[in-house]
């Protein structure tokens, strides 16, 4: 992170870094679950990059080094598709473009976590997770080796994609993944938690009603992976305003939803028309 970012500048460098992905329109290749297609796509069009769901690995070598950035999303994993997100996630490696891992019920199965862990190895440029998530990983990613016991405790902690814990419960958790790892580390909840295993930031918007809509958080890891595109080198900034910038739009959408489906629509549309006064008013981050 930038040491000198104020509290106060949050809202200006969220708003100079979505205009970047609104002028860039960043490629953002997402490998991601059945369920989340539609809204991560959408959320990315709303922002401005531009999406595209490329899975197979015959394809790979062609289409990843166009991408800005990569999401790989293990929500509805299965062993056909593995394979394909491990070459893509090192392609990303090998190029220096960054990626992003969304470790969808980590700890829901040994396959899931070991996928996890060997996804973990190709050095993800950030890590985002609901507090459970990432609760999981970072005790299975302590553990030395596979199936060891720190990493066979960390099975089921999670009930299934939805988090039984509070993001700031996982903040010790995601330090500790951010240093074994090298990755950014960002936990979602009611506040947002970003982590380079050292500095730990939090941002404070959206509403609760967001987790009442499947593949919000999915969305908002693909919002994270096109606003590093856009800065590659501040990977922890990056990820906080589009984590903020998500919120805010959430809040404001809020204002019209009578619940989940119609907040997912408002959300949508106050993503793709937020401006710079709206983000200088309502993003709140702060140091944690
Ligand atoms: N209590 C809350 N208050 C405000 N915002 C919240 C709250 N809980 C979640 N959010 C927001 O909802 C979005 C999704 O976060 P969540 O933690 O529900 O992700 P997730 O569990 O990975 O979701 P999914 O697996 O359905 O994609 C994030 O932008 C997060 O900031
Ligand atoms: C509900 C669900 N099941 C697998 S992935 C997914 C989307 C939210 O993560
Ligand atoms: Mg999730």
């Amino acid at each position: 992170m930038d040491p000198n970012t104020t509290e106060t500048e949050w809202g200006s460098k969220a708003w100079r870094l979505l205009s970047e992905v609104r002028s860039q329109s960043p490629l953002i290749q997402c490998i991601t679950n059945f369920v989340s297609m539609d809204i991560v796509a959408n959320t990315l069009l709303s922002a401005g990059a531009s999406p595209a769901m490329l899975h197979a690995a015959e394809e790979l070598p062609d289409f990843t080094p166009r991408a800005a950035a990569l999401v790989v999303n293990v929500g509805t994993l299965s062993p056909s598709w593995l394979p394909a997100m491990k070459a893509a996630a090192r392609l990303c490696m090998t190029l220096a473009t960054p990626w992003v891992l969304d470790p969808v019920a980590a700890s829901a199965s040994a396959f899931r976590l070991d996928a996890c862990r060997e996804l973990l190895k190709l050095r993800p440029t950030v890590v985002r997770g609901n507090a459970s998530e990432i609760i999981a990983l970072s005790q299975a990613s302590a553990a030395a080796q596979p199936h060891t016991n720190a990493a066979s405790k960390s099975l089921h902690i999670v009930k299934g994609v939805d988090s039984v814990h509070k993001s700031m419960d996982a903040v010790e958790a995601a330090k500790l993944l951010a240093r074994t790892s090298g990755a950014i580390v960002a936990v979602s909840g009611a506040t947002d938690i970003v982590t380079d295993g050292n500095r730990v930031v939090g941002a404070h918007n959206g509403v609760a009603m967001m987790q009442k809509i499947t593949a919000t958080g999915c969305s908002v890891t693909a919002l994270i992976a096109a606003f590093v595109a856009v800065d590659k080198s501040h990977a922890l900034d990056a990820a906080v305003s589009a984590l903020a910038v998500f919120g805010v739009a959430g809040e404001l959408g809020m204002k019209m939803a009578k619940g989940p489906a119609s907040l997912r629509m408002h959300l949508i549309d106050e993503l793709y028309g937020l401006d710079e006064s709206a983000l200088n008013s309502h993003v709140n981050v702060t140091s944690l």
